[in-house]
């Protein structure tokens, strides 16, 4: 039978993985690490001197979506926001972002328009606020190492980072699942691992509490005060009153002045 020209590979040679079978092996590693006292995760990201929310207001037609608000994060706060339905907390974490532009007011960080359009911007912020959208034939590990890739992780310890932000959630169990195969909570914890992973200096995150259960609500303000301990920030909003107090080292309370 003729063999097609070039078709065999050297026999001192393997061939190479495809790219999408190195991906997979590093999500392998990312799954296979022991399971161990889950460390600390390490503060991994640029800084900022100072975000700040002035005066920022929000209307569409003849709807108050955020009445006048303002709001300074320096670094190492970790910041609770409480409130009523419709206060305004969500569409305030959107115009703290970059994601959605104020009717009135301004936000700056370190002096500078914020922009989630301009990388220096989302480089410092990481937002999870409302649902993420996956990929159905991805793993939860291939998500992460998508991620840790994009925001320039070096490969080679792209399995033990990602290891150690699912060891440390204690999701670690769940790297070779498909995001239709998790409950809602677990879901949760693998959104959060989202944004644990990449670099940044702010976490901005939409009620991370929802759907977890008392213990992993535990864990979650646990991982959030690491964070600020480090020196990073934390801008949340939290529906659980008992677990704001505990965690945060601010409570603004919306609306303001109210
Ligand atoms: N796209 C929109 N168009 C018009 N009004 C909106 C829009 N999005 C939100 N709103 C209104 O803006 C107000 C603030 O909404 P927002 O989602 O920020 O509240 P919230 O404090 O986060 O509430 P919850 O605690 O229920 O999540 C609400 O009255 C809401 O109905």
């Amino acid at each position: 039978m003729a063999k097609r020209k070039g078709s065999k590979a050297p026999a001192n040679r393997q061939p190479k993985p495809a790219p999408s079978e190195q991906r997979s092996a590093a999500a392998d590693n990312a799954t296979k690490q022991p399971a161990r006292e889950a460390p600390k995760l390490p503060a991994n990201g640029p800084s900022f001197r100072q975000i700040k929310a002035d005066k920022v207001t929000c209307t569409a037609g003849d709807v108050t979506m955020l009445p006048p608000t303002s709001l300074t994060v320096k670094p190492g706060e970790n910041i609770a926001i409480v409130g009523s339905n419709g206060a305004g907390k969500t569409t305030f974490l959107r115009v703290l972002t970059g994601n959605l532009q104020p009717t009135s007011g301004s936000v700056t960080m370190d002096d500078l328009p914020i922009d989630e359009r301009d990388a220096g911007t989302r480089r410092v912020i990481a937002p999870l606020i409302g649902p993420v959208a996956g990929y159905r034939d991805l793993t939860v590990a291939d998500h992460l190492i998508l991620i840790d890739q994009t925001w320039g992780g070096d490969r080679d310890g792209a399995g033990e980072r990602i290891a150690a932000v699912l060891n440390r959630l204690d999701i670690l169990r769940f790297g070779n699942r498909y995001l239709a195969e998790l409950s809602s909570g677990q879901r949760q914890l693998v959104e959060l691992a989202m944004v644990l992973l990449r670099p940044s200096a702010l976490l901005v995150l939409d009620e991370p509490e929802q759907r977890l259960d008392e213990d992993r609500r535990a864990l979650l303000g646990d991982v959030l005060r690491e964070r600020a301990d480090a020196g990073s920030s934390v801008v949340w909003v939290c529906h659980d009153r008992e677990l704001a107090d505990r965690t945060a080292t601010r409570i603004v309370r919306f609306p303001q002045g109210s």
